[in-house]
């Protein structure tokens, strides 16, 4: 599609056929290296052969959904740095209220139009410590068997609004806003279902949401400080989704193409196109164009610093809490300090290393916790506990109490569920202040 172009594209339709060809090159690089060994030419000339009725669907590749793009909100964008991407656990003043609103960045766009990609682009180049990306996937309704038997027949319409629980998903969205923490679905785009496990997402100082109907719903479009439409060519989309369907969305090629021309295409003729008139930015060409994602970028910054972001506050407020120093001589009487040996203060030099890298600091952290719970477990109540030997012989030993015993952890107790889970077995950790969706 030819867009209204309301971002940066120097010399219209020449450049823009131009950029197109270099897209297609690009396109060519990636067929190469396709891992189910089809080109291009062999998808487009599967697709002339045969127009046949829709095959069960082949499982390829696992795991592609809502929660693996960025797969444990860390995400490694593509010049390797490493990201994290839950937002911000909530931080609250000491009136009790929870620090300002993020900055929403709403990006709609056809499917496979690099709404990802320019996401990915804006957060890296952003530079910013918490960031947040919740994507459209996460809102897709639960399918009853009927439905699901036609999404493995690629005869569902998961492109139309009826697909997907907008009111969930404005509930969501509120709540990021206010700050406050959220479980949010977690969809598995190879079986058409929800994950067991939500992830659990905070609000951030920038919370980027995308999806192909990101505009759909007004209510939600006022919720966003930035609308970004992507605007990328018709037939780059197909093939783009050609490949990554077949290749990480366990898909066969005529199963793609049907379910393309039958709901995918007319929906965004009817649904997705229409959102560029709420647009305040349309980026031709997507995650390629630097012009356009560098004006963003300068343009949330500037927003950002206007309702007080400053990247430094935390520091100094890191400073000022050890210019204070220990509170060990009025700590009171039951509080139990872990012994301060080599490898303790070894992880510790590296947690406040001002140049360790973020997931570095999440490595140590959670071994530093892991020892924090090895302790914790010595307060567990135990009973004693005769057993045999191989040999036969008989010994009193330990046994952990079976009644319940409950811990209340008061800030950043999250960071401590890993660990957790390694080190007792039959734990269940319950996050009181969380809606539950
Ligand atoms: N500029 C590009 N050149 C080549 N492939 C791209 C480009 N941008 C995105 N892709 C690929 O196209 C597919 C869809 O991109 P993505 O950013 O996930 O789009 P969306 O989020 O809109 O579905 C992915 O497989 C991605 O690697
Ligand atoms: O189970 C499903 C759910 C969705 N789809 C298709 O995914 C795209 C949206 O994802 P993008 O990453 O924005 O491309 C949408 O067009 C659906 O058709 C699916 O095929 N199966």
């Amino acid at each position: 599609m030819k867009s209204s172009m309301k971002t940066p594209d120097k010399d219209g339709e020449k450049k823009a056929d131009k950029d197109l060809t270099k897209q297609v090159k690009i396109s060519e690089g990636v067929e190469q290296s396709n891992s189910s060994g089809s080109s291009v030419h062999e998808l487009i000339n599967g697709f002339n052969r045969s127009p046949s009725p829709p095959a069960p669907r082949k499982r390829l590749r696992t795991v592609s959904g809502s929660g693996s793009k960025a797969e444990h909100h860390l995400l490694t964008t593509k010049s390797g740095r490493k990201i994290y991407t839950k937002g911000r656990p909530p931080w609250y003043d000491k009136k009790g209220n929870t620090l300002k609103q993020p900055y929403v960045i709403g990006i709609c766009g056809g499917s496979a139009s690099g709404k990802t990609t320019v996401a990915e682009k804006i957060i890296e180049k952003l530079e910013i410590p918490w960031v947040t990306i919740l994507s459209m996937d996460s809102f897709y309704k639960v399918l009853n068997d009927e439905e699901h038997k036609q999404a493995e027949e690629s005869n569902y319409n998961f492109d139309h609004p009826n697909a997907f629980d907008f009111d969930l998903l404005q509930e969501t969205l509120a709540r990021l806003r206010e700050g406050k923490s959220c479980e949010v679905p977690v969809y598995d785009f190879t079986t058409h279902a929800r994950d067991h496990n939500p992830k659990i997402m905070y609000g951030a100082d920038v919370l980027i949401f995308e999806g192909i109907l990101a505009f759909h719903r007004p209510e939600i479009n006022k919720m966003m400080d930035m609308k970004v439409f992507v605007d990328t060519d018709g037939d780059l989309r197909l093939s783009r989704r050609l490949n990554r369907d077949i290749n990480e969305r366990a898909r066969d090629l005529n199963g793609v193409l049907e379910q393309y021309f039958r709901f995918v295409k007319p929906a965004f003729e009817s649904y997705i196109a229409p959102g560029m008139k709420a647009a305040d930015i349309i980026v031709p060409r997507g995650g390629e164009n630097d012009v356009a994602i560098n004006l963003i970028v300068k343009q949330v910054m500037t927003q950002l610093i206007k309702r007080g972001y400053d990247q430094s506050a935390s520091a100094k407020y890191r400073q000022e809490l050890i210019c204070r120093g220990p509170m060990v001589d009025d700590a009171p009487q039951n509080l139990i300090l872990i012994e301060q040996t080599p490898q303790v203060r070894g992880l510790h030099t590296f947690i406040r290393d001002r140049r360790t890298k973020r997931d570095d600091i999440i490595f140590y952290s959670e071994r530093l916790t892991r020892i924090l719970i090895e302790e914790a477990m010595n307060f567990m109540p135990y009973t004693e506990k005769e057993i045999e030997l191989s040999n036969r012989q008989k010994e009193i030993g330990l046994r952990k109490n079976t009644q319940i015993c409950g811990v209340a952890i008061m800030r950043a107790g999250e960071t401590m569920e890993n660990s957790l889970r390694a080190i007792v077995k039959d734990c269940k950790v319950l996050f009181p202040k969380i809606k539950r969706i």
